[in-house]
């Protein structure tokens, strides 16, 4: 008679290291008893004090998501390198973790979600805010028709010194920060007229309908991109901003960090 155990086994066999993502301090204690493996922590915060330690600085809601998350930071920190077989262990319907899952490191392309999070000057949060409001806007657009956005997040006083005002700025006086429930709203209204959104490092809306200065040199962005792609790739590599477009043309949200394309995501998928 075979067991469900030997059955399963092959999950778990020949793996170097095992990530952990949010687990009990006990759970991390048990982890520690295992022979032959190496223990990386993925969280929030360090709390059960890990050696290896990687920060999670969202609660992904999709584990595939998080375990790539988790994986890319490893790496980054040199707890696991390309062709290691690893195992994930996460929470997905309980509190506690009853998720095992099985990788091999460098077997999928990185998302660019790590670098653009946790390298930024801006709040992860708040990165993540303004990716999900583009995503948001690419799935509904204007009124059924496919509409285009601007967004960029964070060192707002130098992108504003590398700006002019289109229009009036509807933000002037107001104190909305990105997560509001009304800044989806606003921010739907707003992307009726050209020009970017500003936001500041924690998440303020500092002013919509900015002209950008974009100069285009020492940018390297895919062709057949236009003037938008080119002013959000410019901007962050004149600054320490980043910038997220919705294209109103092929609809997909683009991240772009240090004068790079680091991140494309089909609002349909999501
Ligand atoms: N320098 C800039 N600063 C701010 N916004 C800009 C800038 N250049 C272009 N835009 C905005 O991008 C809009 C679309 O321009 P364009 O079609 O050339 O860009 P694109 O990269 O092809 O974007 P899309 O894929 O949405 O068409 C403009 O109407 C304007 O609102
Ligand atoms: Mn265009």
């Amino acid at each position: 008679m075979a067991t469900l155990r030997a059955l399963l086994d092959d999950v778990v066999e020949g793996a170097e290291t095992v990530v952990l993502f949010s687990p009990s301090a006990a759970y991390y204690e048990r982890s520690l008893e295992v022979d032959d493996v190496d223990v990386v922590v993925c969280a929030n915060e360090n709390d059960v004090g890990a050696e290896r330690f990687v920060e999670l600085p969202l609660e992904f809601v999709d584990v595939a998501e998080r375990i790539r998350f988790g994986i890319e930071g490893a790496t980054d920190e040199g707890y696991v390198a390309e062709g290691d077989e690893i195992v994930c262990a996460t929470k997905l319907f309980d509190e506690t973790i009853d998720n095992v899952t099985r990788v091999r490191v460098g077997d999928f392309e990185p998302l660019g979600t790590y670098d653009l999070l946790t390298n930024s000057r801006a709040d992860p949060d708040v990165i993540s805010a303004v990716v999900d409001v583009a995503v948001e806007l690419g799935q509904k657009g204007q009124k059924g028709e496919p509409v285009g956005a601007l967004f960029v997040v964070g060192d707002a006083g130098k992108v504003m010194n590398k700006s002019r005002p289109l229009s009036y700025n509807p933000f002037e006086k107001s104190h909305v920060h990105v997560g509001d429930p009304i800044v989806d709203v606003m921010v739907k209204e707003f992307t009726r007229l050209d020009g970017a959104f500003v936001i500041s490092d924690a998440g303020k809306i500092v002013s919509a309908y900015r002209y950008l200065e974009a100069h285009g040199e020492g940018v390297d962005i895919p062709k057949g991109l236009g003037t938008r792609h080119m002013a959000a790739a410019s901007v962050t590599r004149d600054t320490n901003a980043i910038a997220v477009a919705l294209s109103e043309s092929d609809r997909l949200v683009r991240a772009f960090k240090g004068g790079e394309l680091v991140l494309e995501i089909d609002p349909e998928d999501y």
